[in-house]
């Protein structure tokens, strides 16, 4: 473990969680007091690989009341008692994490924080809005709220609003770019050999990239792209503050936007969206205020527990 970690008074003995949601991986820690405030060059120790715990990201779960974006949640939502307070690899601040946030309740139901039985739906607070989680056969569903373009229409033809290159491409590829509380740009691959030629080591880059920067999607519709009436795409990430990673909740969203959009009148609302480390669910609906929501659903896991030495 990197010593200027365990020099930190407040993190020494600090009992943490490691979990995943289709590999997409993070370290957890509980603070119901709000009594460790990790610094960006910490959570990037913690998540080197090498060096720390390992992880895509490191998910804080401290009641909302202790924060100030938390207690502008509670105003909207008083159930929304646990925040998740949500870092990048990096140490970077990001609004959502789809996969996290299922993560996040597994957590908070494994410390035994909270209980959701079968048919109950727990409101979590995050930077990116109330999140409202329930339970499904094979881990969480979470209404993830309305998605919207970035990028104003007159910017944007009906087919793509920036241009993205990245190594093993042989020229740049339309994209479109789609907020999920965070930001996506998703770029259409015509055939899976391409998706694998795509090179992710480094950051990708994107003409106009989005105000706060992006996490950028490689997307290949399936062929067809329907069967019993659910769409399918095979997705390779490069996330902001990350790197490539196993999968990325809001980034499955935001490529079933996309594909929905190229694929026009008649497109399914759901979706089966395959990743590196498994496959998420994604379905459209008619949500609160006549908005079309999304909704994510997919596996969480703990794969250990332990506390910092
Ligand atoms: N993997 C996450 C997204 C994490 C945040 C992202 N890297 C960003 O900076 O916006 C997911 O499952 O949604």
């Amino acid at each position: 473990m990197d010593e200027s970690l365990t020099n930190t008074p407040a993190l020494k003995g600090l009992p943490f969680s490691k979990g995943h949601g289709t590999g997409n991986d993070f370290v957890l820690i509980a603070d119901p007091q709000d009594q460790h405030l990790i610094s960006p060059e910490q959570v990037a120790a913690l998540c080197n690989r090498h060096l720390g715990i390992g992880g895509d990201g490191l998910i804080r779960a401290v009641p909302s009341r202790f924060l100030p974006e938390g207690r502008g949640i509670l105003a909207e939502e008083p159930a929304a008692e646990w925040f998740m307070d949500y870092r990048n690899g990096d140490g970077s601040l990001s609004e959502m994490c789809g996969n996290g946030v299922r993560v996040f309740v597994h957590f908070l139901i494994d410390q035994g924080l909270v209980t959701l039985g079968a048919g109950e739906s727990l409101a979590i607070g995050t930077r990116g809005g109330v999140k409202r989680i329930s339970r499904t056969a094979d881990g969480y569903a979470v209404d993830m709220g309305p998605w919207e373009f970035i990028f104003p229409a007159d910017a944007r033809d009906k087919a793509m609003d920036s241009l993205v290159h990245a190594d093993g491409l042989e020229v740049a590829r339309p994209a479109l770019s789609v907020s999920m509380g965070n930001p996506h740009t998703v770029v259409a691959l015509a055939e899976l050999s391409e998706l694998e030629a795509t090179e992710l080591y480094k950051a990708p880059q994107v003409d106009p990239v989005p105000p706060h920067g992006t996490n950028v999607e490689f997307v290949v519709p399936a062929e067809p792209l329907v069967h019993d009436g659910t769409g399918t795409i095979t997705m390779r990430v490069h996330e902001r503050g990350v790197g490539e990673t196993q999968s990325c909740g809001t980034g499955a969203c935001a490529a079933a936007v996309a594909i929905r959009h190229w694929a026009g009148d008649g497109a399914p609302d759901s979706w089966n969206v395959n990743v590196p480390g498994g496959v998420v669910r994604v379905r459209f609906f008619p949500g609160s205020g006549g908005r079309e929501h999304v909704e994510l659903s997919g596996p969480a896991v703990i794969v250990a527990t332990g506390s910092l030495s």
